[in-house]
C-alpha cells in the first residue's frame, strides 16, 4: 500500500498579509459531505484552518463524523458522498498513519528497503528515524510487516509519516489497536518524532491521546464540530 496519498491541489492557501503567523497547510469553509440520494448532509464544518506543526486532536462519540472529517481533508471519500463547499491544501502531499500499522506498509518488503524506496530518504536518515522510534535493532530492518508486532508496525508507519516529509499528516484511531504500553509509546513518538513543521489530525477515542498531544482539541457531534474548540500556543497542549 502506498502511504502518501495524493490529491487534487488548490491553489495555495497563503496569503501575502501583514500577520506574522504562519500560511495555513490546509483549509475547509462551508463544506459538506453528503448523500445526494437522500438529500442529507453527514458532515458540515463551517471553518476548519490548519497551521504548519498544530496537533489538532478530534474526539466525539461513534457516528460523530471523525473519520469524514478525515477524509475531507484527504479529499478521499466513499462513491455515493458528494462534497460541496471550499477545500484548500497547500501541498500534494499527506501522510497517513492507519490504524493498523501493517495497513501503512507494503506487505512483501522488509522495513528499512520498503521505507527508503517509498520516500526517497537516504540509507542514514531511514537509519535515524527508525532508530528514533525505537527500530533501530538490525534484526527488525530485515524484517516484513507480517513479522513485526502489531506496536512496532505502527512505529514503523510512524516512521513513514516522518521520512515522508508530508506537511498534513491524519491518524485515523492509531492506538485503537494498541495494548497500553504500544499505546503510550506511539503517542510519545507521535508528539516527538514528528517534525515541528509537519501538521497532525488524530482522531481517536481516547482522552489520554487528546491530553498527550493536542495543540488543539476539536470535538465533533452529530455531524458538527460542537464549540468553542480549545486550542492552545505553540508548543503547549491543551487538556481534553
Ligand atoms: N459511505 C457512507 N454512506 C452512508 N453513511 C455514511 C458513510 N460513511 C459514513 N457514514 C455515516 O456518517 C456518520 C459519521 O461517520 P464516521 O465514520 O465519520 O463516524 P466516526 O465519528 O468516525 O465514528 P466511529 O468513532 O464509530 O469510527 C455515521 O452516521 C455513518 O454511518
Amino acid at each position: 500500500m502506498i502511504l502518501i496519498m495524493t490529491y487534487v491541489n488548490s491553489p495555495s492557501a497563503g496569503q501575502p498579509g501583514a500577520h506574522q503567523s504562519p500560511a495555513p497547510v490546509f483549509r475547509l469553509r462551508n463544506a459538506r459531505l453528503g448523500l445526494p440520494a437522500e438529500n442529507r448532509a453527514l458532515l458540515e464544518i463551517q471553518e476548519f484552518t490548519l497551521l504548519p506543526g498544530e496537533r489538532v486532536v478530534i474526539t466525539g462519540p461513534s457516528g460523530a463524523g471523525k473519520s469524514l472529517l478525515l477524509s475531507m481533508i484527504t479529499g478521499h471519500w466513499a462513491p455515493g458522498l458528494e462534497f460541496s463547499g471550499t477545500r484548500i491544501a497547500d501541498s500534494l502531499r499527506i501522510g497517513c498513519i492507519p490504524q493498523r500499522g501493517q495497513d501503512a506498509l507494503h506487505a512483501l518488503l522488509p522495513l528499512r528497503r520498503q521505507l527508503r524506496k517509498a520516500t526517497g530518504a537516504s540509507a542514514q536518515q531511514v537509519a535515524s528515524t527508525l532508530d528514533a522510534v525505537g527500530l533501530g535493532d538490525p534484526s527488525l530492518l530485515a524484517r516484513r510487516p507480517a513479522e513485526l508486532s502489531g506496536g512496532q508496525a505502527q512505529r514503523a508507519a510512524i516512521a513513514l509519516a516522518v521520512l515522508s516529509e508530508a506537511p498534513v499528516i491524519i491518524a485515523d484511531e492509531p492506538t485503537s489497536a494498541l495494548d497500553d504500553r504500544s499505546r503510550d509509546l506511539a503517542l510519545e513518538l507521535l508528539g516527538t518524532v514528528l517534525d515541528e513543521r509537519q501538521a497532525l489530525v488524530l482522531s481517536t477515542h481516547d482522552a489520554a491521546a487528546a491530553r498527550a498531544l493536542a495543540t488543539r482539541h476539536l470535538v465533533l457531534d452529530s455531524g458538527k464540530i460542537a464549540s468553542p474548540s480549545a486550542s492552545a500556543p505553540r508548543g503547549e497542549r491543551v487538556s481534553a
